[in-house]
């Protein structure tokens, strides 16, 4: 699955009301409210255009006031009466627009924040609890991208579109249903017009909807774009490429700006075409009104028409207008969240990365750590290579392995399988026993310690990175793990010690400095299980001697898998396994090995400087090293 796939990852046609369906469940009373409030408070404003005609009527042509719903005998009949009349009702009306559009906001604003914290908290926890091949395919900078801009535009479609939505139906319909009261045939001839309105609006939805997808597609990939860019500044500037990283950021705005332009284009053709329709219509009932009240009716036209009711009429048509053209740029900001909205649900309900909790046994622990590799074989997905063809080994509990051979021979997925990163594609992987598939995520990850080339190092103090897997640690647990990865010295020579803050990936510190504190934090974490992957390269000589003197007593109560191109780093391993192109080629102790003259006796000559001694079979071993 492509980057830009989350929204076909949601599977659904109603993203937007599954969103509130289930995130905005627990606050739906708020959101009645909205409805409620709004409604009532759209209709309120629109009594008083109706009030006004009546009172004109009745003022100026000696009419009945009669207001629907309210007995005639409960009406005065001086005209001063009618006057007082009339401004109470404009009052009540006016206070019951500003209370009821209140309760609206304060419905529709709670609801909102509240969706869109869980949504947010909910999203980031279900994108980091899935599986490693969805960040093999999926930028972290697009993913960035939904978390804060998808969110944002639903932010925008929840807090204020939605509201407007509600005033849109409520407006038309107070319109309509007054403009039927005041004259159904005026009325009708509004109404045979509506489809023509509705039937544009929709033609230019359409349209908007397929431009929408586009747009935030590009938007996320201009996005991951500018991160992949700063994120490697490092390397942009030593290779001076600063220009052509601008290239590609121009590239990326400038398929995002053509998206978006795209769009705009057809945004700014709606409300043109609407606004004149409307006025070409309004100046049509205008026209009819005054033929009716000044000569007779006209065409099909019957009955008396007032100026009390052609009025009203007239401005309930103009209330008409703002609702219509609102409706096409409503309808825009529609598609947009609903394309937020579906690239949200792509990660958050995103079930093809999700793991089936159910089949795990929480229950079964890992104490010993023994492993066993039956017959392995696994390829990336998307990938032709074979990674790793026909693996077997078993390792005894309190074992140290070391695993060694060319780049890209294997070792790291051999142990990516191990921390169930990945699926084998067939043979089967058993730690104390017990097949990986049965064992929980999280029970398998706590009983290993993981130290990579590249550990990634969070922006925040020493201490903090290194109490990362176990936050409870004490200062002196926190000094012994660091004494034992060869940092503690180094901490203590630095003004604020443990509380130093490493910056953004750990870039305030050497390569060798980030692996010692990576491994303090392995130490701590105390686990049966320890794979260190490269986990000394960035170290120097003395150091890794440093580190190896105490790894030996470190290593003694539990299995411990070395990953090195260091000869001089797995020497002393119970029992060393060479892997080339995926498949072990050798195993045994350093000295067995060493006596098969086969390819790692080749890779220590290579190492040893003893370049002549070395296989013809083995000599491309030399250049991949
Ligand atoms: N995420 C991935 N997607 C596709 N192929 C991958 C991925 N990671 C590794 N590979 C490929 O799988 C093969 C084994 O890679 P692996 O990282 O296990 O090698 P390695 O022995 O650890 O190499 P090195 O010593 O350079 O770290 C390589 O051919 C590599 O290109």
């Amino acid at each position: 699955m492509s980057r830009r796939d989350f929204a076909e990852a949601a599977g659904t046609q109603m993203p937007l009301l599954r969103i509130i369906r289930t995130v905005g469940r627990p606050n739906l009373p708020y959101f009645l409210l909205g409805i409620v409030g709004t409604t009532v408070g759209t209709f309120a404003s629109y009594a008083d255009i109706y009030l006004i005609g009546l009172a004109i009527d009745a003022i100026f042509n000696q009419q009945a006031f009669s207001v629907p719903l309210l007995s005639e005998s409960l009406l005065p009949e001086s005209q001063m009466g009618l006057l007082f009349q009339t401004v109470i009702f404009l009052i009540a009306f006016k206070a019951a627009d500003i209370i009821a559009t209140m309760c609206g906001r304060f419905g529709f604003n709670v609801f909102a924040q509240r969706v869109l914290h869980d949504l947010r908290v909910e999203t980031f926890d279900t994108a980091q609890r899935l599986g490693i091949e969805f960040f093999d395919t999926n930028e972290s900078g697009d993913v960035m991208n939904v978390l804060n801009d998808d969110i944002n535009k639903l932010e925008e479609f929840l807090t204020f579109s939605i509201r407007h939505t509600i005033w849109i139906v409520a407006s038309l319909s107070a319109s309509m249903i007054f403009m039927l009261e005041l004259n159904v045939q005026l009325a009708f001839v509004v109404l045979v017009a509506s489809p023509l309105f509705a039937g544009i609006n929709y033609w230019f939805s359409q349209e908007l909807e397929k431009r929408q997808d586009i747009v935030r597609a590009k938007a996320g990939s201009l996005n991951a774009q500018l991160k992949t860019s700063l994120s490697g500044i490092y390397q942009i500037k030593s290779s001076n490429a600063e220009a052509f990283e601008t290239e590609r950021v121009e590239q990326a705005s400038d398929d995002h700006l053509q998206a978006r332009w795209d769009d705009r284009r057809i945004y700014a053709r709606q409300r043109p075409l609407m606004r004149l329709l409307s006025g070409a219509w309004l100046l049509l009932i205008l026209v009819i009104g005054f033929y009716w009240i000044v000569v007779e009716p006209p065409m099909f036209f019957e009955g008396t028409l007032t100026a009390g009711q052609l009025i009203p009429f007239l401005i309930y048509m103009q209330r008409l207008t703002k609702p219509m053209q609102d409706f096409g740029w409503i309808l825009e900001k529609y598609k947009e969240a609903k394309a937020s909205a579906k690239r949200i649900l792509g990660i958050s309900r995103g079930d093809e990365y999700t793991p089936t909790q159910a089949e795990f046994d929480p229950s079964i622990p890992i104490t010993q750590g023994s492993v066993e590799w039956n017959n392995v074989q696994f390829r990336y997905p998307g990938s032709s290579e074979q990674a790793l063809t026909d693996i077997s080994m078993s390792v005894d509990a309190g074992e140290t392995i070391g695993i060694v051979g060319t780049t890209g021979a294997g070792k790291s997925t051999l142990t990516k399988l191990l921390l169930k990163f990945y699926v084998p594609d067939s043979g089967r992987i058993r730690v104390d026993g017990h097949d990986l598939d049965d064992i929980a995520p999280a029970t398998l990850r706590s009983a290993v310690g993981y130290v990579s080339q590249d550990p990634y190092l969070f922006d925040r103090s020493i201490r903090e990175n290194i109490t990362y897997s176990y936050p409870e640690a004490t200062d002196e647990e926190i000094k012994a793990a660091a004494k034992t990865a060869g940092i503690h010295d180094f901490v203590g020579r630095l003004p604020d010690g443990y509380h130093t803050n490493v910056g953004e990936h750990g870039e305030k510190l050497s390569g060798g400095q980030k692996q010692r504190i990576a491994i303090a934090r392995a130490i701590l974490q105390d686990p049966p299980l320890m794979i260190l992957d490269e986990a000394t390269s960035h170290v120097d000589n003395e150091t890794e001697s440093f580190i190896q003197r105490n790894l030996e007593e470190l290593t003694a109560n539990r299995t411990t898998f070395i990953i090195a191109h260091r000869i001089s780093t797995v020497r002393t391993a119970d029992r060393i396994f060479v892997l080339k192109d995926g498949m072990i080629r050798e195993k045994g102790d350093h000295t067995d090995l060493l006596a098969q003259e086969g390819v790692y006796t080749d890779l220590w000559n290579i190492q040893v400087g003893d370049v002549q001694s070395v296989t013809e079979d083995s000599r491309s071993i030399d250049s991949q090293l």
